[in-house]
Order: C-alpha cells, then sequence, then structure tokens
C-alpha cells in the first residue's frame, strides 16, 4: 500500500539523510519537531480552504500534502503506522 511505501521512504530519509531532500530538511530542521508542526498547521489551512473554494482537484492535492507531513511527523517521533491501526481498530464497534 502507498502509505506503507512512502513510510518506509520518509524512515529512510531520517537514517540516511539526503542531500536536497525536502524530507530531510524537516527531520533535521534547527526547529525540531515544531518546523514539522508548523507545516501540519499551514497544511490544514490549505486543506480548509480549498474545501471553501470547492475545487475537487485541489481538495485532492491538499489532502495529500496533509497526509504527506503527517507521516513525516510519525516518523520524526518514531511511530509506526500499524500503531495507528491498532488504535483505529480498538474503536471499531
Ligand atoms: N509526497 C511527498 C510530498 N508531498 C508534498 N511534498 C513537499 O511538501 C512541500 C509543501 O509545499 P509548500 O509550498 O508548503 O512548501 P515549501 O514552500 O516548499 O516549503 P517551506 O520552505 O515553506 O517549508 C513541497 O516542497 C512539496 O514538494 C512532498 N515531498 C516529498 N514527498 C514524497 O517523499 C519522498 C521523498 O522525497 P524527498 O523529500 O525529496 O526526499 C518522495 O519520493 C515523495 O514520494
Amino acid at each position: 500500500m502507498i502509505l506503507d511505501e512512502l513510510y518506509d521512504v520518509l524512515m529512510d530519509r531520517k537514517i540516511n539523510p539526503k542531500e536536497g531532500s525536502y524530507t530531510s530538511k524537516l527531520l533535521y530542521h534547527q526547529k525540531g519537531v515544531n518546523k514539522i508542526l508548523e507545516k501540519l498547521g499551514e497544511e490544514c489551512v490549505e486543506l480548509i480552504l480549498a474545501v471553501k473554494d470547492g475545487k475537487r482537484e485541489e481538495i485532492v492535492y491538499e489532502t495529500a500534502d496533509l497526509v504527506y507531513h503527517l507521516l513525516v511527523l510519525l516518523v520524526k517521533l518514531d511511530i509506526k503506522l500499524e500503531e495507528i491501526w491498532k488504535e483505529l481498530e480498538r474503536r471499531r464497534k
């Protein structure tokens, strides 16, 4: 699945930081996790604005940006996707 694949790429950018990689730049920013939190906030606002605009293509694009930054946050915090899936499964009624 693309989420697992992307998560693995982002984790690799953490373990083997790459020159010119936006992901490595975010993961090793001098502001620490705060830089990723800033980006997440921005991407949330951009998604909200896209929904207000009502443009489907824009909503899809901004949602992908938000998901990517959320994955970067999980990688930064060493939280595995499986932990999120387990929590969601636990909530199923
Ligand atoms: N899915 C993404 C992805 N989605 C969004 N972005 C980046 O997220 C940024 C969001 O746009 P903004 O305009 O908010 O950011 P910006 O102005 O470039 O950044 P700031 O200086 O404001 O922080 C853009 O630079 C996008 O390129 C992504 N960057 C990388 N990926 C994936 O991550 C993998 C690793 O990429 P590298 O980061 O290049 O190693 C790639 O193969 C992709 O699959």
